[in-house]
């Protein structure tokens, strides 16, 4: 079986820490996530620049597309995104779009299952309709609230859809080899790394975790 992929959220607004971050955490993940609020804040530059500064690594744009699926995603990937994230409460036509956009780049989409009321039908669509990833998700104010994707990864992952799977929502060292047995390809760690006294160190553990589980 493949190693799971860790991906770094970086949630940061301010561009120089988001860099210094991913520049600390470089050596130890797969995937460079530009978190929601960073991509609104900052823009497509930042996707060019993270791609300049490190071509080797693949970069997710987390833009949780609501509508107009194609034309908002088609910059990203212009930009040199691998990955561009749609919202799967937006529906088949805007999930549709954002996969036309990724296949003119040859690149990936991730449908987003944060707030869908039937997860379940909402990948087995998002699979028919092309996407290459589902993602497993309980939001920041979600987490706030006591809530976790552990009981949504165990039942998308008992679908054996034709997709990885990524979960995101309060990863740590703790839980990553759980999440990983339980059936998710992709690790997505945000506050467990930026939040961390040494974010450099806790990526090393992370990975060392990862990749021995
Ligand atoms: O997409 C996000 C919020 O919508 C976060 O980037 C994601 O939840 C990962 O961060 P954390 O590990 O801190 O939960």
């Amino acid at each position: 079986m493949a190693k799971a992929l860790i991906q770094l959220a970086i949630d940061s607004l301010d561009v120089n820490a988001s860099l210094g971050l991913a520049a600390a955490a470089a050596p130890y993940v797969d995937i460079f996530e530009i978190g929601t609020p960073c991509i609104k804040h900052n823009g497509v530059a930042l996707v060019r620049e993270l791609k300049r500064r490190f071509p080797n690594k693949l970069i997710l744009v987390d833009l949780k597309t609501m509508d107009a699926g194609e034309y908002e995603a088609t910059p990203f990937y212009a930009a040199g995104a691998d990955i561009c994230t749609v919202l799967g409460v937006s529906g088949g036509a805007t999930i549709a779009g954002v996969i036309k956009a990724a296949s003119k780049f040859n690149a990936e989409v991730q449908v987003d299952l944060i707030n869908v009321p039937n997860k379940v039908a909402c990948a087995r669509e998002s699979a028919q309709l092309g996407a290459q990833i589902i993602g497993v998700h309980t939001g920041l104010d979600a987490q706030a609230a006591g809530q976790t994707p552990f009981a949504d990864l165990q039942a998308v992952a008992r679908l054996g859809l034709p997709m990885r799977i990524s979960v995101a929502g309060g990863i740590k060292q703790s839980t990553v080899q759980g999440v990983i047995q339980a059936g998710a390809t992709i690790v997505v760690v945000g506050a467990a790394i930026y939040g961390a006294p040494s974010p450099a160190e806790a990526a090393r553990e992370i990975r060392a975790l990862v990749d021995a589980a």
